[in-house]
């Protein structure tokens, strides 16, 4: 872990069910490879993961099984380590190439820029040749305009231990947000390509289908169904991805789904019993039938942390990290003060949650961007004194911000992207002040194959529909606890329990490694909005409309619907700034410098 990491937790734990084949998952890391440095659940970095499947793999050979690793993309955007250098990424792709992933693929982050599109191209590809795999995604060559695959469509492979063969995909969801370097076929049309028909073919012992997909979307069920329609029980396993969730989806008693989370906080985990062959198994007759009788699948969502590494691999401090492992730590730190991640723009005098506070509320980081930021920072000098709404999707946001130290880091983390203010001057009032409500109740008016409206929340949205509120700790409760190591009190034998994810999934509630209490989430509003130099009464005819350039699309269709046609054209630049920079000025400006 990295220096100033606060030290694991300890905490009730259950064990790794093992199978023949097994496997840890990594997706939505979002660029957090040093680790979580303000909660001690997720405070073990890359370093520790390289090490932890280095011992896990250790564990696997002597026991003669396999294990292989997975990534399911949204690698980037999300943290300093990947946000902190221009260009972006400077150190980072150098770091996640250290873990020897077995499959790998891209996430829609890979591809909103173009120029993180290209180095996903150009050094991502490369870094994991003949393991990313692109089964729906082309890229652009800029030299010749040619569109080519952005890597091979597929693999066909064999596990060392046990023998397992496998034909592998990797998918990227029906998204329509990327730059024009790269082209992202629809999956439903994807599985009627005939590379895709002559690989569901295969005498396999298992489909491993990865994919920047969430498991419960149409994107999986297209794909589950072409393969049951050739292999009606060839064992699939499907890894997902994008909402930020743990999840875990039965299609059938031999098809299953994982999705380990996001951030680095949870590493996912799946075993396969009853696959493969070894040398015993394969002199005995009717291996088939056998195989298939005895096939179960089991799951666990792993804790990034130290305690828990060292409880899965049965290991201590001493004989946990390997060389490699600790090298990429080493990394990771030097590359934290190149970039100087630990710079300090002030000192945030509360927590501010983005969906562990109610909107509104003194704890949500909306009501504060609402209320206190940007209202000082939606200006253009020009039109300082015109009177203007200015409205930003809360999905901008992130992440929390924990009371303390507020550094080049943090900006990164509550806020990666590169969305500028734009506006459209001189809206009539009447038509601007419908915008907010629909784009925070439209429905259906918002719904369209380039449009939907459930892309401006949080992701986590996308899966948690209604709001859970713990019934056991009042946020001053939850944070003193996030930031103090556990020590044991409750009784001698068992450690208290902390707050952090109780999952509820396909299989049950006993998928967490770690024995959690449980926290609160609360849904957010798709968008919010300040009025800005508003008259002291009554209202103004014409008003400005601010508005963060991600959302420009949405912001057209609201006016339309609200008496107001616009096009692109009558959009102009409003500040020259990025909403993260400028968040950061606010931050210098208004906040202690000492914590
Ligand atoms: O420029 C941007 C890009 C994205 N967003 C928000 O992020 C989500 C997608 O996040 P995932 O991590 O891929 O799930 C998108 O729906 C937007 O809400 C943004 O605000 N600005």
């Amino acid at each position: 872990e990295q220096p100033s990491a606060p030290k694991p937790v300890a905490a009730p734990m259950r064990a790794l069910p093992w199978g023949d084949l097994n496997f840890l998952q990594t997706t939505d890391s979002h660029g957090w490879q040093a680790g979580h440095l303000q909660e001690p659940q997720y405070s073990a970095d890359w370093g520790d993961y390289v090490s932890f499947a280095e011992r896990m793999h250790e564990k696997a050979d002597s026991e003669g099984v396999d294990l292989l690793l997975i990534d399911t993309g949204d690698r980037i955007e999300g943290n300093g380590l990947y946000d902190g250098s221009n260009p972006k990424g400077e150190y980072f792709y150098d770091i996640v190439k250290e873990q020897h992933i077995d499959v790998i693929c891209t996430g829609n982050h890979e591809l909103y820029q173009a120029d993180a599109a290209a180095r996903e191209y150009n050094l991502t590809v490369p870094n994991f040749k003949g393991k990313y795999l692109a089964s729906n995604l082309d890229y652009i060559n800029p030299a010749t305009g040619e569109q080519i695959p952005m890597a091979q469509r597929y693999r066909m492979f064999t596990t060392k231990n046990r023998g397992i063969r496998i034909v592998a995909f990797g998918f990227l969801f029906n998204f329509n947000g990327n730059a024009n370097n790269t082209v992202v076929q629809k999956v439903e049309d994807t599985i009627k390509e005939p590379w895709f028909q002559d690989a569901i073919r295969e005498d396999v012992d298992l489909f491993l289908v990865v994919g920047h997909v969430m498991l419960h979307g149409p994107e999986y069920k297209a794909i589950y169904t072409a393969i049951r329609s050739q292999k009606w029980d060839t064992p699939i396993q499907f890894f997902g991805g994008h909402s930020h969730i743990r999840d875990y989806k039965k299609y059938d008693s031999n098809a299953y789904g994982l999705q380990g989370g996001r951030y680095m906080e949870t590493i996912g985990w799946m075993a396969i019993e009853g696959l493969g062959t070894s040398k015993k198994d394969e002199a005995e007759d009717y291996k088939e039938l056998k195989v298939r009788a005895s096939m179960s699948f089991n799951r666990r969502y792993i804790d990034t942390n130290l305690f828990g590494y060292h409880y899965h691999t049965g290991l201590n401090e001493t004989t946990f990290p390997t060389e490699h492992g600790k090298n990429v730590s080493y990394m990771i730190r030097s590359a934290r003060k190149a970039l100087s991640l630990d710079y300090a723009y002030g000192c945030a005098p509360r927590d501010l949650w983005l969906n562990r506070a109610p909107y509104p509320s003194n704890n949500n980081i909306l009501t504060w961007l609402e209320n206190e930021v940007i209202p000082e920072v939606a200006t253009n000098e020009e039109r300082r004194d015109v009177p203007r709404l200015a409205i930003i999707n809360s999905g901008t946001m992130r992440f929390d911000i924990f009371k303390g130290a507020f550094t080049k880091d943090t900006t990164y983390i509550i806020s990666p992207f590169v969305s500028k203010f734009l506006f459209i001057k001189d809206v009539p009032y009447s038509s601007a002040k419908g915008v907010l409500a629909l784009l925070n109740n439209a429905g259906p008016i918002l719904e369209s194959e380039s449009v939907s409206s459930n892309q401006l929340a949080p992701p986590e949205q996308l899966s948690i529909l209604k709001d859970s509120t713990s019934f056991l700790h009042s946020l001053d409760q939850v944070s003193t606890s996030y930031q103090t190591p556990m020590v044991s009190s409750r009784t001698e034998k068992s450690p208290d329990l902390i707050p952090g994810y109780t999952t509820q999934d396909d299989s049950g509630s006993d998928g967490d490694d770690t024995v959690h209490e449980p926290i609160s989430f609360y849904r957010v509003p798709n968008c919010i909005q300040s009025p800005i130099a508003f008259p002291a009464e009554g209202d103004p005819e014409k008003v400005d409309v601010v508005f963060v350039d991600f959302i420009q699309p949405w912001v057209l269709t609201a006016l339309e619907y609200s008496g107001a046609k616009y096009t692109a054209a009558d959009v102009e630049v409003y500040t020259e700034e990025s909403l993260t920079e400028l968040m950061a000025k606010w931050i210098k400006n208004n906040w202690e410098h000492d914590c």
